[in-house]
């Protein structure tokens, strides 16, 4: 890998998420420890066609054929993302050190120590001439942590100079906090991490099967309906929520059995609820009580939900964005991120955020062809 004479490598980071929105991709530079530096940064929504065909490998371990082959076109759409995001920040493939590709999970189940992400890192490698990171999870599930979230290293690198303890809660398919505690002399941080629960996967499913787009744009459906208490009740009995820090979820744990026969208004506004409670529930099982909430991810876009979280943490609830953040590009810089960090032999996890034994190095290298 080249390295610059400052230390930072120029890195292609690529997500395709729980929601299976698309592939979001971002380029950035950094050292892998404490220096970031955002350069580009774009989205490339999946058809719907392509989105179905995804969903129709959630929850498969074998490599069946229709597994391989989505695998491979999956991979395609990654390489067109990456010429695309290269284009738009004018930037040429051989001046890009390595990709961090996490590829989709399609499995995850860490207690079993199973945790699948397709995505073939040696294809993506090939078709554009840039050497390639993947398999980001599976040492650390190998290892008996919890493979996710992998995001907080990238959090705490990014959040010097903010006031602590502050939270930094990614809303996307699934939820996801990392718990950032006061820096040290040395700038270290003790940094906690775990899935609170749903994020906006059962609002975008209910909102989907009753024909009402794709999600709950600005949360405006669920503004309009009343949070029914009992269905909410019966939500937050899953035993998920009083289990200690570090867990992580697959996107389909919930079970939205409760809200099916309420209307769609009602629907949408508990199980934007249930996102904004699950959320308030982690806070006991935090070393101490944030002081700011700095959301990323889809979810701080809807605004019937941030309210809900504000209401229910009694404390600065704001978009990642007031403090310079890009929210919808944070993942995928953070797999950019990891994949240096990769390279360096340095950690991607700890013990306190995947409940890994000790801090996992993980990544599968793919050299430039
Ligand atoms: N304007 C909006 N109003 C309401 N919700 C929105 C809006 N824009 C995006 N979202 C929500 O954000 C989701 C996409 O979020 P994001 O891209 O962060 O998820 P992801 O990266 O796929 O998930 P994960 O973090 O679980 O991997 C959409 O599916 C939708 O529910
Ligand atoms: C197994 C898996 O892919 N988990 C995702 C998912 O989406 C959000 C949440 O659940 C988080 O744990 C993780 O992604 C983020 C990027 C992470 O690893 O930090």
């Amino acid at each position: 890998m080249m390295e610059a004479k400052d230390g930072l490598r120029t890195v292609v980071g690529l997500m395709s998420g729980t929601s299976m929105d698309g592939i979001d991709a971002a380029l950035l530079r950094t050292d892998g420890r404490d220096r970031v530096e955002a350069l580009s940064f774009l989205t490339i929504p999946y058809d719907d066609g392509f989105r179905a065909r995804l969903r129709g490998c959630l929850g498969r371990t074998d490599s069946g054929e229709t597994v391989a082959e989505v695998e491979r076109d999956l991979t395609d759409v990654h390489a067109d993302a990456v010429r695309r995001l290269l284009d738009k920040a004018g930037v040429a493939a051989a001046a890009v050190d390595l990709i961090g590709f996490h590829g989709h999970t399609i499995h995850h189940d860490p207690d079993r120590r199973i945790t699948r992400q397709i995505g073939d890192g040696a294809r993506l490698a090939a078709a554009t001439g840039i050497a390639v990171v993947n398999d980001f999870r599976s040492a650390d599930v190998a290892a008996g942590g919890q493979g996710a979230p992998l995001v907080p290293l990238f959090h705490r690198a990014l959040a010097h100079g903010l006031p602590r303890p502050l939270a930094v809660l990614n809303i996307g398919g699934v939820a996801n906090v990392s718990w950032i505690g006061p820096e040290s002399a040395d700038g270290e941080a003790d940094v906690v991490a775990c899935d609170t629960g749903p994020g906006n996967a059962l609002i975008d499913d209910w909102v989907l099967r009753h024909g009402l787009g794709r999600y709950d744009a600005g949360g405006a459906l669920a503004a309009s309906g009343r949070v029914d208490d009992a269905a909410l009740a019966q939500l937050m009995a899953h035993p998920y929520f009083g289990r200690p820090a570090p867990k992580s979820l697959d996107r389909d744990a919930f079970d939205p059995a409760p809200v099916a026969a309420l209307s769609p208004e009602d629907g949408a506004a508990t199980l934007t609820a249930f996102t904004a409670l699950s959320v308030a529930r982690v806070v006991p099982h935090l070393p101490a009580a944030p002081v700011r909430w700095l959301v990323c991810g889809g979810g701080r876009h809807n605004a019937t939900l941030m309210a809900m979280l504000a209401d229910r943490l009694g404390v600065p609830v704001e978009s990642a964005d007031l403090v310079g953040w890009d929210g919808d590009a944070l993942e995928a810089q953070a797999f950019g991120y990891l994949a240096v960090r990769s390279r360096l032999g340095l950690p991607l996890s700890l013990p306190a955020t995947t409940g890994v034994p000790a801090p996992m190095p993980g990544g599968v290298f793919h050299p430039k062809p």
